[in-house]
Parts: structure tokens; C-alpha cells; sequence
């Protein structure tokens, strides 16, 4: 018997269609399909695709959800929840896929009715890409499913949410939100901030320096390009979201790059190929343990 009755995926984007691929290719998750966005367009394809049973742009559709996952960017998560409120069944599990907890805990649960159990989840696995077509049923597989209970969620619905992401392929882990939210600015935010900004360097080169640059970039400076091709809003609300942690981890790196820099200048050989060694073995380890 699948896992849910009815699931609603709000928001079937990269991550939202990615979740609802793997419900119609597996059939462990839910035993009927809606799905919400607020662009028509997003909907009619995923009709096309055949990932619903219903689509809406109506938020009382989720009065027949057991589990509603909002998949929306950072910032628009708060006014969903709002919509979708009164009109949430006691029982009904809601989660989002956020990157970023930032203050968002505290005001979804400030709007939720008693009796709905809220579990914050993150998958960590993603592309540069987004919208439905970008989704697929094997993202999940072997990455992590981060879970972020809050104080006042069920162990119950935890389990549900740990078997709905198990069910997806993932490995679950529970953590805290002030952790989740400093990990994630090292391994992630500032590799996009550090994305974004190499790409804005070469664009603000001289034209005919900068043609050159596009011209002759091989692997290093294409692998960044790889990230910083991620979509504008989703990423714009994950650095306000997450701004003081995030800040505090740039200052880090802004010292280590200074320190390499120093290296550089003095010609400290030994210092340069110290650092260069700790990122290779860096490389190693995510091999070791399949994430890269
Ligand atoms: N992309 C990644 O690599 C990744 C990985 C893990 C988690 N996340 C998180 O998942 C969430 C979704 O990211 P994505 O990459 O799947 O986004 P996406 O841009 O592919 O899809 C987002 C969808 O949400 C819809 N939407 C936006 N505002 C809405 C609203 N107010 N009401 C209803 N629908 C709305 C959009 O129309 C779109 O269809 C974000 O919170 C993001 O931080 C993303
Ligand atoms: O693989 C990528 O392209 C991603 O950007 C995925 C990535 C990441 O930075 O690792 C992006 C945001 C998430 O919240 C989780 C995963």
C-alpha cells in the first residue's frame, strides 16, 4: 500500500517533478496526484507529462491531502502556507524542500491549525536546471534527504517523512536547524556565490579580453559556469535567507584566500602545494563516500 492517499506537490519544478516522477514510477508514495502552481503554463505541462491525477491553482484542493509538499523558491514558501491553511485537515503532514531555515520555521508554524504536522525537509541534490522538464525520477537516489523536525513535530510524522524519502531513493539524516543552515552556506551557498561572482568577473572584463575568455575556457572555468547557470530567484532568496551564516562563511574564505595569496606573493612553495593537496583529498573523500 503506498505511503499517502492523496499527495499534493505544490510547485512541480525541478524538485517538485522530480518527486512526482518517482511517486508514478514507483508507486510508493501516493495513490493520487494533485498538483498546484500558480502559472497555468506549469500546469498544462504537467498534465501533458502525465505526473497528476488533478491539477489546481486553487490552495482549498489541499483539504484532500495527507501530505503537502511546498516546492516553491525560499521566499514565496510563507504566503503559500498562508493560502493553503484553513483549509488543512488535522493529520495532514506538510513539508517543503527548502535550502535555507533561516526564520522560516517559526512563521509557518505561527499560521498552521493544530493537529497539522509540519517536518522542513532538504534534499541535497539538485541541478543547474529548473521548471518540470528538468525533473527526473532518479535525483534523489543515494544523495541526502536532510530532515529538520521542529520542537513541536510528531515522531510520527517523522517517520512518515524519513520512509517518504527512502522511498525517493535518498539517505535520511535529522539535524538541527542552526547546523543545517551552516553546512549548507559552506557546501553549498558559497560554491554559488563563488560561481555567480567568477562569472561576473570575466563579464566585466574588457570586451575583447572577455571573448577570449569564453572563447578558450576549458574545464575549470566551465565547471563554474555549470553552477552560476542556476536559476536567479531561487538563489537570490537562499542568500538573503541565509545571510548572517552565509556572511560569517565568506569572511572565512575571504581570510583563506588572502592567505593563499600571501603564499603566492612570497613564493611559499610549501604552503601553496600544502593547500592544493587538502583539496584533492577533499575530492577523495566525496568519492569514497559516492556523492561525487
Ligand atoms: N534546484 C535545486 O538544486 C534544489 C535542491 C534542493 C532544494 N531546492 C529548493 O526547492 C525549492 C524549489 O526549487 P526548484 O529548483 O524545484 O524550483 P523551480 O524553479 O524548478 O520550480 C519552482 C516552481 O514553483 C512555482 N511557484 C513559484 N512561486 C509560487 C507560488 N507562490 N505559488 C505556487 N507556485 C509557485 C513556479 O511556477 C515553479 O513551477 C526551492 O525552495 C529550492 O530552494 C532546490
Ligand atoms: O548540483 C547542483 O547543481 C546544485 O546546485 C544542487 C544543490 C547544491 O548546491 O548542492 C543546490 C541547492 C540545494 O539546496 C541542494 C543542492
Amino acid at each position: 500500500m503506498p505511503l499517502f492517499k492523496t499527495l499534493m506537490v505544490i510547485g512541480p519544478g525541478l524538485i517538485g517533478s522530480s518527486i512526482l516522477r518517482r511517486a508514478r514510477s514507483t508507486g510508493q508514495l501516493a495513490e493520487r496526484l494533485i498538483v498546484m502552481d500558480k502559472e497555468p503554463a506549469v500546469l498544462k505541462r504537467i498534465e501533458e507529462l502525465g505526473l497528476a491525477d488533478s491539477v489546481t491553482t486553487e490552495p482549498a484542493m489541499a483539504e484532500e491531502a495527507d501530505c503537502v509538499v511546498v516546492s516553491v523558491p525560499v521566499r514565496a514558501i510563507e504566503n503559500v502556507v498562508r493560502s493553503l491553511s484553513p483549509h488543512l485537515r488535522p493529520g495532514t503532514i506538510i513539508t517543503d524542500v527548502a535550502s535555507v531555515r533561516g526564520e522560516l520555521d517559526s512563521s509557518i508554524l505561527s499560521l498552521l491549525p493544530h493537529g497539522v504536522e509540519y517536518v522542513p525537509s532538504h534534499p541535497m541534490a539538485g541541478t543547474e536546471f529548473s521548471g518540470p522538464d528538468a525533473g527526473f525520477a532518479e535525483l534523489f537516489e543515494n544523495r541526502w534527504a536532510l530532515l529538520i523536525p521542529t520542537p513541536e513535530t510528531a515522531p510520527w510524522a517523522c517517520g512518515k517523512m524519513q520512509n517518504f524519502w527512502e522511498f525517493c531513493g535518498a539517505r535520511v539524516k535529522f539535524i538541527k536547524a542552526d547546523e543545517h543552515d551552516r553546512i549548507c552556506a559552506m557546501v553549498s551557498h558559497l560554491p554559488h556565490l563563488l560561481a555567480f561572482t567568477i562569472c561576473d568577473t570575466a563579464d566585466n572584463l574588457s570586451s575583447e579580453m572577455r571573448s577570449a575568455v569564453l572563447d578558450y575556457a576549458a574545464s575549470g572555468f566551465r565547471d563554474f559556469t555549470r553552477i552560476a547557470a542556476s536559476d536567479p530567484v531561487m538563489w537570490r532568496d537562499i542568500f538573503t535567507a541565509n545571510r548572517d551564516v552565509l556572511l560569517e562563511t565568506l569572511d572565512r574564505f575571504l581570510r583563506d584566500v588572502q592567505s593563499m595569496a600571501d603564499a603566492i606573493r612570497d613564493g611559499d612553495d610549501d604552503a601553496i602545494t600544502e593547500k592544493i593537496k587538502r583539496g584533492r583529498s577533499i575530492r577523495r573523500t566525496l568519492i569514497q563516500n559516492k556523492q561525487a
